[in-house]
């Protein structure tokens, strides 16, 4: 790729550019009725989670990082470009389940009338079926639905989890084919926003996109080096998308990357993803949480490389540690443990993200304040750790990591 708009060749290189999105209407659309159906497990207090998300954000920009905001990128997108703005919402509408009819046309009606700004806050935030007055004789917009939903779109309440609906690799990213209705239309913004943007439009290799029907999530997406992918097999990211996603690897002359790690994790809310249990925060220190072991600190793990004709090959390995040194040729190195493994601490760390620590430079993290012990822990194994206040923001389960996609990392 000449010229690429994104260059992410590790988890740890210098962050300079990052896609976030601040929590916005959407976080207030979220019922203790609806709640689970949306990913969360309680109702974050907006003013105060905007207040977090800014006080992340600057500390990102603090040590030098670009902050793109992926709403702004999509109201870019729409204004320069209106035809593509009416494409969207048709698909939009499509996904949702009015490609046709007589909500199609009222939703169409009200939200043509939006200002580009105003429309993707509406899109993020959800449209109530009280908002546009309309006689729905259609059949096919009522039967089979769920008629209780006070929503005709839904909210979408997981966007300021940036790290998911996208992941970028080397020069390029995957758009995914996300796990939870609640979350598919995410990635619908970043497919336009990477074909149609001044700044993405032919800069960036698009190594699976979102038309798939297995499922991946860019929690899972680990890059430990320009060559190698770690990635959970987890409740977002089937084995059937990590195999997909490493023959288009190893056979695209555009992708460097020559070994996928695809590393097993337990299928539960709390560790939804890899990045929940696992990160890289230097050459050779990671950040574990023990509970993805087993009593003998064993787990699945399969080392995928290029076998004969664009078939793969599968390697079996049950330490991670061993695995670590052997893919990334490191003699030693230094697993820590979340909550320093203490039986309350680390899985109460866990919930609250302790283990999702975002690397800004090798070495060097962002983590939630909250997590104190396992902040301390880092600190002891010489990490140099900013913390960041973490009371609402957490309530999403997902910490910094979570919370940020790097577009362009240092190489290191
Ligand atoms: N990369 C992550 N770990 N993201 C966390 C996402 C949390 C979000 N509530 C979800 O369930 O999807």
């Amino acid at each position: 790729m000449k010229d690429p708009a994104v260059n992410v060749n590790s988890e740890i290189g210098r962050l300079k550019t990052v896609l976030l999105k601040r929590p916005g209407e959407e976080i207030e659309n979220i019922t203790p009725d609806t709640m689970e159906r949306l990913l969360f497990d309680d109702i974050p207090y907006l003013k105060i989670a905007q207040e977090e998300h800014d006080a992340f954000a600057n500390t990102l920009r603090d040590n030098g990082a670009e902050v793109l905001y992926i709403d702004d990128l999509a109201v870019d997108v729409f204004k320069d470009n209106p035809q593509v703005k009416t494409e969207f919402l048709q698909r939009f509408f499509e996904e949702a389940g009015y490609g046709i009819g007589t909500t199609h046309d009222a939703l169409k009606d009200y939200l043509t009338t939006f200002s580009e700004r105003d429309l993707v806050t509406k899109l993020y935030a959800g449209v109530r079926r009280n908002e546009i007055e309309f006689c729905n004789d259609s059949l096919h917009d009522l039967a089979g639905r769920d008629a209780a939903n006070p929503f005709l779109l839904d909210p979408l309440p997981n966007a300021y989890f940036t790290r998911d609906p996208q992941a970028s690799i080397g020069n390029g990213m995957t758009i995914n084919h996300m796990t939870f209705k609640a979350r598919r239309p995410e990635s619908l913004f970043t497919e336009y926003i990477m074909k149609y943007h001044t700044r993405f439009a032919g800069k960036v290799d698009i190594w699976r996109d979102r038309n798939h029907d297995t499922r991946i999530e860019g929690g899972d997406e680990l890059v430990l080096n320009d060559h190698v992918l770690a990635i959970g097999v987890s409740e977002r990211t089937s084995s059937k998308s990590i195999e997909g996603l490493a023959k288009e690897l190893f056979s695209n002359p555009d992708a460097k990357f020559d070994t996928v790690v695809a590393v097993e994790i337990p299928h539960n809310h709390a560790m939804m993803h890899l990045d929940t249990v696992f990160t890289m925060i230097n050459y050779d220190q990671f950040t574990v949480f023990p509970g993805i072991m087993s009593a003998e600190g064993k787990m699945n793990i399969y080392i995928m490389t290029p076998g004969d004709n664009g078939t793969v090959k599968l390697a079996h390995r049950t330490d991670l540690a061993a695995t670590l040194k052997e893919v990334l040729g490191l003699p030693e190195l230094d697993l820590i443990l979340t909550g320093n493994g203490d039986d309350i601490v680390a899985p109460r760390e866990q919930w609250n993200d302790g283990s999702n620590t975002l690397a800004i430079a090798p070495g060097e993290v962002v983590t939630y304040n909250r997590n104190y012990i396992s902040n301390q822990i880092l600190r002891e194994h010489g990490i140099r750790v900013h913390e960041v206040i973490s009371s609402e923001l957490s309530r999403g389960r997902g910490g910094p990591r979570c919370m940020s996609q790097p577009i362009w990392r240092e190489d290191i």
